[in-house]
């Protein structure tokens, strides 16, 4: 809904080469109530000052000097080609009328001015401009909300496989590898059992902030439910480039957290497919990503394997100790 605090909050430019009737017309929107107000005489400076400043509503004068208003109306619409152009036209003369609406104008008012006829226009005019703003950010809005989880805020699924899409189609051109890591938790259901299921949401939000903070910006964390996460990496030199990045996040999310002023400790499990050598498509890189998840699951946990490499022996009764795979055998790219 719009509040009226909305509609006098809004952003009004006033152009007319004529100080007097710029003038006026300020003293009308002020005695009315607006209060985010900015003028102009002239009709050069008004693309520039929009391009800034974003107004909500332009009252144009359409006879003006160097510029008149129909071509600052065609240089306004290649800054809105989406969008709707706040253009109220000012015009003396009756021909310009339809001229004005037809070149992109949404209303006009005629000199001399009617200030209730004014007062009106230019409120109905800001309803819908401010409707249609509203509009614009709710569906970006919804547009975030269809691709990112709302517990964490990360990228979902979707989002996650359009990453991976994106990083494989980089990498044949570079020719460079992708690496997609699957990180399970390991234990989290006693976590929720013995703490509660809300303690349970904030250690997956403390996990997710910490999995950011251990990748670089450029590389995608997303989570894919319950918990259970993904990273892709992209622009690998090399396979061996997985192991320090695998290795940290194992260290990060191993690092004690507190919630409700109780010490919780969880570590991790990883699964890691590298493209080209595991897999060259989305769907491929991700179900290898599990079962190389699965082994190290059966690894022991809290250690990564990668699913085209051998894994090495566990270190026998120390289960903080992650279980490395060994060194990749070098591969052409195909
Ligand atoms: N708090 C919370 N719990 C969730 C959420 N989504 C799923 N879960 C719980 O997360 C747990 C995940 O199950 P598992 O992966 O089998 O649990 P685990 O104890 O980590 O098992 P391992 O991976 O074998 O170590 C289940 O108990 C789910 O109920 C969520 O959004 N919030």
């Amino acid at each position: 809904m719009l509040s009226a605090q909305d509609l006098y909050a809004a952003k009004i430019l006033v152009v007319d080469d004529n100080r007097d009737n710029v003038n006026l017309l300020l003293a009308i929107l002020e005695q009315e109530g607006y209060s985010n107000l900015d003028s102009t005489t002239s009709s050069l400076e008004v693309v520039a000052r929009h391009k800034i400043n974003h107004y909500d509503l332009i009252m144009l004068d359409i006879q003006m000097p160097l510029m008149d208003g129909f071509k600052v109306m065609d240089e306004l619409r290649k800054l809105e080609q989406d969008a709707w152009l706040p253009v109220l036209a000012i015009t003396a003369q009756p021909e310009h009328k339809n001229t004005a609406l037809e070149a992109g104008a949404k209303d006009f008012i005629s000199k001399p001015f009617d200030v209730v006829e004014i007062i009106q226009r230019i409120r109905n005019m800001l309803e819908v401009r401010l409707h249609f703003k509203n509009a614009l950010r709710n569906n970006a809005e919804l547009h975030r909300l269809a691709l990112h989880d709302s517990l964490t805020g990360l990228p979902n699924r979707r989002l996650l496989e359009d990453r991976i899409s994106t990083a494989i189609e980089h990498a044949k051109r570079k020719r460079t590898h992708v690496a997609v890591m699957y990180i399970d938790l390991d234990g989290f259901k006693e976590v929720n059992d013995t703490l509660g299921h809300e303690s349970g949401d904030s250690l997956l939000q403390l996990v997710s902030e910490r999995l950011i903070n251990a990748s670089r910006g450029e590389d995608t964390v997303a989570r894919i439910g319950g918990d259970e996460f993904m990273v892709v990496l992209g622009e690998l030199n090399v396979p061996e480039d997985i192991h320090g990045p695998a290795q940290k996040i194992l260290e990060e999310v191993a690092r004690p957290y507190l919630i409700n002023d109780v010490d919780v400790t969880v570590t991790t499990s990883i699964g890691i497919s590298i493209y080209p050598f595991d897999a060259a498509s989305v769907e491929m890189m991700m179900s290898t990503a599990d079962q190389a998840l699965y082994e190290a699951k059966r690894n022991g946990r809290n250690c990564y394997h990668v699913a085209s490499l051998e894994p090495v022996a566990n270190q026998a009764g120390s289960p903080a100790a992650p279980v490395k795979s060994a060194p990749p055998v070098r591969r052409d790219i195909p």
